[in-house]
């Protein structure tokens, strides 16, 4: 048994780091990550809920220069490709975000799935076998937020194409990366998301996001 109440500043301190929660691409710093503070994001990460309690990943830890200079580069050429999908002013305005911070991150973490953990039968999956890489994105979330209270930024790089990211971290065919996190100390957070400061998208009104019992029946 744990203590079923949190007190008013245990409370404060989760909504605090949930609010505040950025994902970072331009702040980051070089300093490298005191061990100590690595192992209790990985561990909260850890900790995070799994289907079956399948607990489908691992986390590649990306030091090495060369390599995040070719994870860097197989970035370039998404981000081209993905430039490409969109039209006139908003591909200028896309090719003006910052939108990874491979290189300046002293730290790259690579979250994987595990398609075959503990064999073909896990409870919670059989009607739909994605639910192992919603666990995986759980553990991101966990990191994401441990991150945060201990003063690092996470900032998440999905433009990459993840065959290229598997063949570069010599992942065995049944894991998939997740994602790929970049990860240091910060100069600051911004308070908003730099895709609304940048004018991208707006936060959208929460209770427009609420429906009672069926699609479609707001307040
Ligand atoms: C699955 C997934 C994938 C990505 C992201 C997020 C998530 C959840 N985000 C970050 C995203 O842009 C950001 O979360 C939103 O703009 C909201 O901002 P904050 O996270 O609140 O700062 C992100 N950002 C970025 O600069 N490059 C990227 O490739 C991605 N990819």
């Amino acid at each position: 048994m744990t203590d079923h109440a949190f007190s008013e500043a245990e409370r404060a301190a989760v909504y605090k780091a949930i609010l505040s929660r950025r994902d970072v691409r331009r702040e980051f710093l070089p300093d490298p990550i005191p061990e100590d503070v690595l192992t209790r994001i990985l561990s909260a990460a850890h900790h995070a809920p799994s289907v079956g309690f399948m607990q489908p990943w691992d986390f590649i830890l990306v030091r090495d220069l060369g390599i995040r200079q070719q994870i860097k580069a197989a970035f370039e050429q998404a981000h081209a490709e993905a430039a490409a999908q969109f039209e006139g002013e908003q591909r200028e305005t896309y090719r003006s975000l910052k939108l990874e911070g491979i290189l300046e991150a002293p730290l790259g973490i690579c979250v994987t799935c595990d398609r075959a953990r503990h064999g073909p039968v896990v409870i919670g999956r059989s009607q739909n076998p994605e639910m192992d890489l919603y666990s995986s994105v759980c553990a991101v979330q966990n990191l994401w937020l441990a991150a945060r209270a201990e003063g690092l930024g996470v900032g998440w790089v999905s433009i990459i194409d993840h065959a290229a990211l598997a063949a570069i971290l010599g992942l065995p065919e049944r894991v998939q990366p997740v994602a790929y996190l970049c990860v240091g100390a910060v100069a600051f957070f911004r308070e908003r998301p730099e895709l609304e400061d940048a004018g991208w998208l707006e936060r959208t009104d929460l209770k427009s996001l609420i429906h009672h019992d069926r699609w479609g029946e707001r307040d």
